[in-house]
């Protein structure tokens, strides 16, 4: 490796192309979440800086020193045409001098830490630094899962240490190899506020080596967390809305919703919707929509019996402007069918917002016209293009196999994240839903399930050079009462689904899904609840 040795009066850059470099970023004194958001909005307005990435967050425990709160910890990417000591600078600056970070002792507790973690010079090299002041790359990046796991997140998984020549993702591998509880972390999607409580919701997703295949594979080893439909429509297909405008009944549901779900789990997400999204329904008003949601939503956050922190609130929505109001209203998760292609504005929406966390799904078409677009039947790609290359956690999928349906969902679904992070959405705010039922047949549906975990380990290259992966993204599915049960159990009233609906999300769980999303919430907790047992060891 003729690696380039860097130093300050050698290399400047003569052409006007930029600098990349990596910083970790780690805080757990005062609100970490808003010191994070406050680095890195520090960079943004530096001129000399572009934010390219940011990681999803983590949360983890203190390394070295143990006396002290958790840490919450990530990686950012950036472009800079400064060099690696006036980088070192800039980040001292906004430690110190802007965040007011006070150094007691040596790896104890601070507002904000910005290290820079590896730097790569303009022709992408990596640059090797060995100052009094600086050593790039990092000298402890290859000990800690709290910057390899973000980092892994930003950089293609063969990308090598130049120093060691091996991949960052083995190196990772290796840490978690050791099976150091310390060493694991919990991936945080944050929340809005409430009550001065901090709210995230929290996934655990590990690496695990398959004893039959021998192969390993990103997992989730956490609670699954229940979504409960509350369709406030009269045309829902499925639980025949009797009371979906008397705002006291629905009220009546959420406090069973409440007493029924928190016996089995921490907290109970409550999926609003006021505008039906059943394919070839009708879609009702924007102003209707929002009075069937504001209300409602404006009444639960004002019950004070309730523990507010413990109620999640949805908005299924593809309208930006009924996100903006019902975000406003107290909803604290967008749950958009449509993955921003049905309102051009919903990622600026979602953008002005990183504390509410946003389902990005599949679907295809809109409403009226996806049920005739479920064809999967080749690998997708663009005729012609063979530079494309996907792989589920580092293997190369050959094209042709079964598993076309959820590439090309996968596929899909990466060309929205990528628009959606070019419009400043968060990797953090995001869950994924494959969409099952929207422009999928049912044998599609089947085989969507059975391949969750490729959606889970999915990444790919583009053909210019693009990296999208889907790391540690929780997955969210939909099945109640759906269709294809319907057909398959030969019910044809969807109310009469939730038994074979409970094996179904069993399945869900067994392959990877972290969110489901059903009707029968009373019976549904405890199928969940026992598949987190059996296939998560919950
Ligand atoms: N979990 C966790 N533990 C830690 N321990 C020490 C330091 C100090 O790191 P430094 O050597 O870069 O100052 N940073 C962290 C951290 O960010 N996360
Ligand atoms: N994220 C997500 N949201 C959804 N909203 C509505 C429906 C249609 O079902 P419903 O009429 O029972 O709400 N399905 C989904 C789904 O599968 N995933």
């Amino acid at each position: 490796f003729d690696l380039p040795i860097y130093s300050d009066e050698i290399k400047t850059n003569t052409d006007d192309r930029w600098n990349k470099a990596y910083l970790a970023f780690g805080s757990n004194l005062g609100d970490r979440f808003q010191n994070i958001q406050l680095a890195i909005d520090l960079l943004k307005t530096n001129p000399q800086v572009t934010v390219n990435q940011v990681s999803s967050l983590f949360e983890s425990e203190p390394m070295y020193f143990t006396n002290q709160n958790l840490f919450m910890n990530g990686c950012i990417e950036i472009s800079t045409n400064l060099k690696p000591l006036e980088l070192l600078k800039l980040c001292k600056e906004i430690e110190y001098k802007e965040l007011k970070r006070v150094k007691q002792i040596d790896n104890g507790p601070r507002t904000i830490d910005l290290d820079i973690i590896m730097y790569l010079n303009a022709d992408n090299e990596q640059v090797l630094l060995n100052d009094s002041e600086l050593t790039i790359p990092h000298a402890r990046m290859l000990e800690r899962s709290f910057v390899l796991e973000p980092l892994c997140e930003l950089v293609p998984f063969d990308l090598i240490h130049p120093l060691t020549c091996e991949p960052l993702t083995s190196h990772l591998s290796q840490i978690y190899a050791k099976g150091n509880l310390e060493d694991q972390l919990w991936k945080l999607i944050p929340l809005p506020t409430i009550n001065g409580h901090n709210r995230f919701l929290k996934f655990k997703t590990v690496e695990k080596f398959d004893d039959f295949t021998g192969k390993t594979t990103m997992v989730s080893q956490s609670p699954s967390y229940m979504m409960c439909v509350l369709n406030t429509t009269p045309d829902s297909f499925s639980d025949g809305n009797e009371f979906y405008h008397n705002l006291d009944k629905q009220l009546d549901r959420v406090q069973h919703m409440y007493d029924e779900g928190l016996k089995l789990h921490d907290s109970i997400i409550i999926d609003i919707g006021g505008c039906s999204t059943r394919p070839n329904s009708e879609q009702i008003e924007q102003d209707i929509e929002l009075q069937r949601t504001v209300p409602l939503i404006k009444a639960i956050r004002s019950r004070k019996d309730w523990e507010q922190e413990k109620i999640i609130i949805s908005i299924d929505t593809y309208r930006s402007q009924v996100a903006l109001k019902t975000i406003e209203a107290g909803a604290d998760m967008i749950n958009d069918i449509s993955g921003g292609t049905f309102d051009a504005s919903m990622f600026d929406v979602v953008a002005q917002h990183p504390e509410v966390s946003y389902v990005l799904s599949h679907t295809r078409g809109d409403i009226s016209n996806m049920v005739h677009m479920a064809k999967y039947d080749d690998d997708g790609l663009e005729s012609g293009d063979t530079q494309t290359k996907e792989f589920m956690f580092y293997q190369r999928l050959p094209s042709k196999t079964g598993t076309n349906v959820i590439r090309s969902i996968a596929r899909e679904i990466s060309d929205r994240y990528s628009w959606a992070l070019l419009k400043n959405v968060r990797r953090w705010q995001l869950v994924l839903d494959p969409g099952l039922g929207f422009a999928k047949n049912g044998k599609n549906n089947l085989q969507v399930i059975r391949h969750l975990s490729l959606l889970k380990n999915y990444c790919k290259f583009t053909k210019d050079g693009e990296y999208v992966n889907f790391r540690n993204i929780p997955i969210l599915v939909g099945p109640s009462r759906k269709a294809f049960i319907g057909k398959i159990t030969d019910e044809p009233d969807a109310s009469k689904r939730d038994f074979a609906t409970g094996s179904v999300i069993t399945s869900c769980v067994g392959f990877g899904a972290d969110v489901i999303r059903i009707h029968d919430y009373a019976n549904c907790s405890k199928a969940i609840r026992m598949a987190d047992a059996i296939y998560k060891g919950v």
